[in-house]
């Protein structure tokens, strides 16, 4: 029990071992301050060799150590939260709140509707009073087929619910449920096992048969006269909203079979016209959270893509000892961390970004809490709809709960359509700070932001069974544009009327501001990785050195920082989970993110403040075709097509190895390893890891045979290119 008499909800506690972090941290800035140190005094001469490698390092050096400082702030200053469940119900066990489920789809062939609605059902299965619980999918695709698989979702619901809470199954979405048990070794379930196995079987092959015909059975058709809302003149691009009440909670006859009232369930395609803009994942947000205004104004709201699944049934219960205790009436929102069934062990992408979810966000929550990553996030409504934190606020559960409204269901549907028309948003603060927000392609990080200014916390809860999984993207052509979107996203708020740099400077901590900054600044750090993983290699081929000699004292800041920094880092990416193999896939990774995606996204940025270009939102695919999925699951690296970063990628790669080449003719042929080493011990090395980490690509380039090797147009322009400026270096 708390000094003043009453027992908390979560608890909040610091992680172990600040004190050696920081010394650490310490030292490394010292021997970054003495970098800065000998490359000002020792600028080359007007005239001399390498004045323009040595100042373009200089400028290097100074962005990466600047934004290491940044980094700290991920690191400083640890918290961990956990959450006593069983005293949230023994306090409110009548009083919980009502909780709305937002589930985003926008495209049936790359989200494919037995996904979604795995999704939803995953989510209409938490164990939560189900008469407080609505979910709300939203379906940019327009797609009847989606649809119709929402409406065979609301029929298998009936027996699914009450199966998940019989036994208490997880995961709840059936999909992975059957794919991990085998069948139950318990006798009275392996019968219901059997049953609902085959019902769901059956349910799915109609689905996809649906999706690949891409008509629905008459007889559903004929039942089910909304369908005709899909008329000749429909398209994705240009329809009136639609709005279907599947299941109406507030009606005592839609139960499941045991007779307990089921989740409401509504399925929403807002209005669409050529001519308008939509917003994309924020304008389908702001649609639900007015249309669920209407329908069952939860004052909760959780935030999943359709390709996350609850994972955990207890999640609700989790994000409510936030917002309900004492001490969370300032929580905005809570997020979880997105966790991915996907992922190898190795993980060729990198693409679970296990350290920002095991210690960056954690680190942001110490000083005040995470970003908003879109899936996995309980929101507080009124926040999310624009209201400033005051101090004494307090939202008031028993009166925001079950407020319904009492008309039928088809005159609801009718009212609360014009909520979701195109025009309904004009003049309006929508999208500006009601709701998310939009012209940003991450509308949710730059949501999160606006709220933490408003005066609201919010909070980062990494519960022991991972509370959602998720989806990576399984070709690295699409992990590429996906950072782009990222990046570019970021950079941009860093431009924004939001700017962490400057708007928010005394609405949030300085470490949050910090922590933002690191994000924001994505995108620009590819400058200074191109520069170092070009610049030092070629001009080895002059020998002409950059960094000081093996037997001279600066050698020892260089080495001190980059040894035991990667030190560090890899025993980080070992405790947040990973494997060695991992970790040096992730270096990879953190090579050809800088030198593509996030050079695309400066571009794309500097063109859109221009006003030449505009940033749209590439929707990342969840399915990959057999053989990619082979590849993938064997970690092999996807390249398959030509793209303007897998030329920029390959180019530098081959400017390397010609330039590693270089240094073994001259160590072989020349004056000797001896003096190679002596001279240009630190550009070799670098040299020589840049090829390493190339492996992988030159072996895409020159020896794979399989339909995902890099293009050979494609391997010849880059050689070309490398080669060529590699002789024009030389020769000038
Ligand atoms: O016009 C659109 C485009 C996308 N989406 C949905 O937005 C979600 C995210 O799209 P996805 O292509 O999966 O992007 P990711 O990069 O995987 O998503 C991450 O990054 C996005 C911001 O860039 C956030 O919106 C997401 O929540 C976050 O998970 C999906 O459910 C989509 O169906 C829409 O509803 N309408
Ligand atoms: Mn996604």
């Amino acid at each position: 029990m708390g000094s003043d008499g009453y027992y908390p909800l979560f608890e909040t506690r610091k992680a172990k071992g600040r004190v050696i972090y920081r010394l650490y941290a310490l030292s490394v800035l010292v021997g970054i301050c003495l970098i800065w140190v000998y490359r000002a005094s020792h600028i080359p001469k007007p005239g001399e060799d390498g004045r323009w490698g040595w100042i373009g390092l200089l400028g290097a050096e100074l962005w990466f150590g600047l934004y290491w400082v940044l980094t700290q702030a991920h690191r400083w200053n640890l918290v961990y939260r956990s959450t006593f469940k069983d005293r949230l119900s023994q306090r409110y066990e009548k009083g919980l709140p009502g909780v709305d489920i937002f589930v985003c789809t926008a495209d049936p062939v790359l989200e494919p509707p037995l996904m979604v609605i795995n999704t939803v059902l995953s989510v209409m299965a938490y164990d939560y009073p189900t008469e407080k619980l609505s979910v709300y999918l939203s379906d940019d695709g327009g797609s009847k087929v989606t649809y119709y698989a929402l409406l065979e979702a609301s029929d298998f619901a009936k027996q699914w619910l009450p199966y998940c809470k019989k036994f208490r199954v997880e995961p709840r979405s059936p999909a992975a449920y059957f794919i991990s048990k085998g069948d139950p070794e318990d006798a009275n379930q392996a019968e219901e096992f059997m049953v609902i196995k085959k019902l769901y079987q059956e349910m799915e092959s109609r689905i996809e048969n649906a999706a690949k015909i891409g008509r629905i059975p008459e007889d559903v058709l004929l039942k089910h006269e909304e369908f005709s809302q899909w008329d000749p003149y429909f398209s994705r691009g240009d329809h009136d909203p639609i709005l279907q009440i599947l299941i109406d909670g507030r009606n005592p006859n839609a139960t499941d079979r045991d007779g307990f009232v089921l989740p409401t369930l509504v399925y929403l395609a807002r209005e669409k016209r050529p001519l308008h803009r939509h917003n994309f994942k924020a304008g389908a947000m702001n649609a639900l959270i007015r249309v669920s205004s209407k329908i069952s104004k939860g004052p909760i709201i959780l935030n999943v893509d359709c390709d996350m699944y609850s994972n955990n049934s207890h999640s609700v219960q989790d994000a409510l000892c936030f917002f309900m205790d004492e001490k969370g009436h300032e929580v905005a929102f809570v997020q979880f961390p997105q966790n991915y069934v996907n992922v190898s062990r190795n993980e060729i992408y990198s693409a679970s970004m296990r350290v920002i979810g095991e210690v960056e966000f954690p680190g942001l929550d110490g000083y005040g809490g995470p970003l908003y990553i879109g899936s996995g996030c309980f929101h507080r409504r009124d926040a999310l709809c624009g209201r400033e934190y005051s101090k004494g606020f307090e939202t008031d559960w028993k009166s925001a709960n079950g407020m319904r409204s009492e008309e039928s269901v088809y005159k609801l549907e009718e009212q609360t359509k014009r909520l979701a028309s195109c025009i309904y948003e004009e003049d309006t603060r929508w999208g500006q700070d009601m709701g998310l927000l939009y012209a940003c392609p991450v509308e949710d990080v730059i949501t999160g932001l606006a709220i933490q200014c408003r005066g609201w916390k919010s909070v980062y809860y990494n519960p022991s069974r991972r509370a959602f999984l998720g989806v990576v993207p399984a070709t690295l052509s699409e992990v590429l544009v996906q950072h782009k979107r990222w990046s570019e996203g970021d950079f941009q708020i860093l431009f924004s009327k939001y700017s962490p740099a400057w708007y928010a400077h005394g609405k949030i901590s300085l470490g949050l501001q910090m922590g933002y900054c690191v994000y924001c600044l994505w995108a620009p750090n590819c400058l200074a990785t191109l520069y170092y993983s070009v610049i030092p290699s070629i001009y080895l081929l002059k020998g002409i050195p950059l960094f000081p000699e093996i037997s001279s004292p600066w050698f020892i800041p260089f080495a001190y920082v980059i040894i035991v920094k990667h030190i560090y880092g890899f025993f980080e990416f070992l405790l947040s989970g990973g494997t060695a193999i991992g970790w040096w896939n992730d270096q990879r990774m953190w090579l050809y993110k800088r030198t593509s995606s996030y050079l695309f996204a400066v571009i794309d940025t500097v063109l859109k403040l221009l006003g030449i270009a505009d940033s749209g939102f590439i929707i990342s695919a969840k399915v990959a075709d057999h053989d990619v999925s082979q590849r993938y699951e064997k970690d092999i690296i996807e390249f398959g097509i030509s793209s303007p970063m897998f030329t920029l990628l390959s180019t530098i790669a081959s400017v390397n190895l010609f330039c590693f080449a270089g240094v073994v003719k001259e160590a072989v042929l020349g004056e000797g390893i001896r003096r190679v080493y002596e001279t240009a011990t630190l550009q070799s090395v670098l040299c020589c890891v840049l090829v390493l980490i190339n492996l992988p690509l030159y072996e895409a380039l020159f020896l794979r045979k399989d339909k995902g090797k890099m293009p050979s147009s494609l391997a010849v322009k880059s050689v070309a290119i490398a080669l060529f400026a590699c002789i024009a270096f030389m020769i000038l």
